[in-house]
C-alpha cells in the first residue's frame, strides 16, 4: 500500500460542516453514544490523561507501528486547525507517543487535541498547557521515531472504525466516533437525548423536595 502524499490528504480531506462539530462539542459523549444506538464508543480504557480534558473535531487519522511516533510528526505537517489527531497505535502501553513538546506544537497549529490507542507522557504539563490528550496509558518511556506510518487512511481505533473526517468527541467518560455522513442527524438525536435527560433529572430533583 502506498502512502498518499501530504498535499493530497490536505486537499481531499473530507471534513464535516463546522456548525455540526460545534453542536456536537457541546454535548456529553454519553448522550452522543446513546443517540447512535449506544455504538461508536471506543474502548473504555482510552481516557483523558488530565482531569477535565475534552475535545471535539474532525478526525485526522494516523496508523503507526506500536510505540513509534513518526506518524504523529508527519501529521503535524498536514493536519488543519480544529482537527483531532486520531492514532491507531496497536494498543501499545509501553511507549508514550507524545508529550508536552508535541502538545505545544499542536497549540501553535490550533489543533483540537489527540486521541491515542497507545500511551502518552508529560500528563501534568499537558494539563497545564490545556492540550486535550486521551490515551490508553501514561508512561515515562519515550517513543521510537522510525516508522512505518500511514496518514489519512481508514483505521480501527479502540475497536471502532474511523474514517478521515469522522467527528471525534471525547470527555471525562471517554471517546466517541460519529461517522461524518451521519454527523448532523446524530447531533439532532443527541440534542434530543440531552434535553430529555435534563428534564428527567429536574423531575427527580423536584420529587426529592416533596
Ligand atoms: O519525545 C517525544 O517524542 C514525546 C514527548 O515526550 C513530547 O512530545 O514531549
Ligand atoms: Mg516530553
Amino acid at each position: 500500500m502506498t502512502t498518499p502524499v501530504l498535499e493530497d490528504i490536505d486537499a481531499e480531506f473530507p471534513r464535516p460542516a463546522r456548525d455540526v462539530v460545534e453542536r456536537l462539542a457541546k454535548l456529553p459523549a454519553a448522550n452522543i453514544g446513546d443517540a447512535m444506538d449506544r455504538l461508536g464508543v471506543a474502548d473504555s480504557a482510552i481516557q483523558a490523561v488530565w482531569p477535565g480534558a475534552r475535545l471535539a473535531g474532525p478526525a485526522f487519522t494516523v496508523w503507526t507501528r506500536p510505540g513509534d511516533n513518526q506518524g504523529i510528526h508527519r501529521a503535524l505537517q498536514a493536519a488543519r486547525p480544529g482537527d483531532v489527531i486520531v492514532v491507531a497505535g496497536g494498543g501499545d502501553e509501553s511507549r508514550a507517543l507524545l508529550g508536552e513538546l508535541i502538545g505545544e506544537r499542536a497549540i501553535t497549529l490550533g489543533l483540537a487535541g489527540f486521541v491515542l490507542d497507545g500511551a502518552a507522557r508529560d500528563a501534568e504539563a499537558l494539563g497545564e498547557i490545556g492540550m486535550p490528550v486521551f490515551a490508553r496509558a501514561v508512561t515515562p518511556a519515550g517513543p521510537y521515531k522510525n516508522g512505518p506510518s500511514r496518514l489519512g487512511t481508514p483505521i480501527a481505533f479502540g475497536g471502532v472504525p474511523v474514517m478521515p473526517g469522522d467527528v471525534i468527541v471525547a470527555d471525562s467518560d471517554g471517546v466517541v466516533v460519529i461517522p461524518r455522513e451521519q454527523a448532523a442527524a446524530v447531533a439532532d438525536a443527541a440534542e434530543a437525548v440531552f434535553a430529555d435527560e435534563t428534564n428527567r433529572r429536574a423531575a427527580i430533583i423536584a420529587d426529592r423536595s416533596k
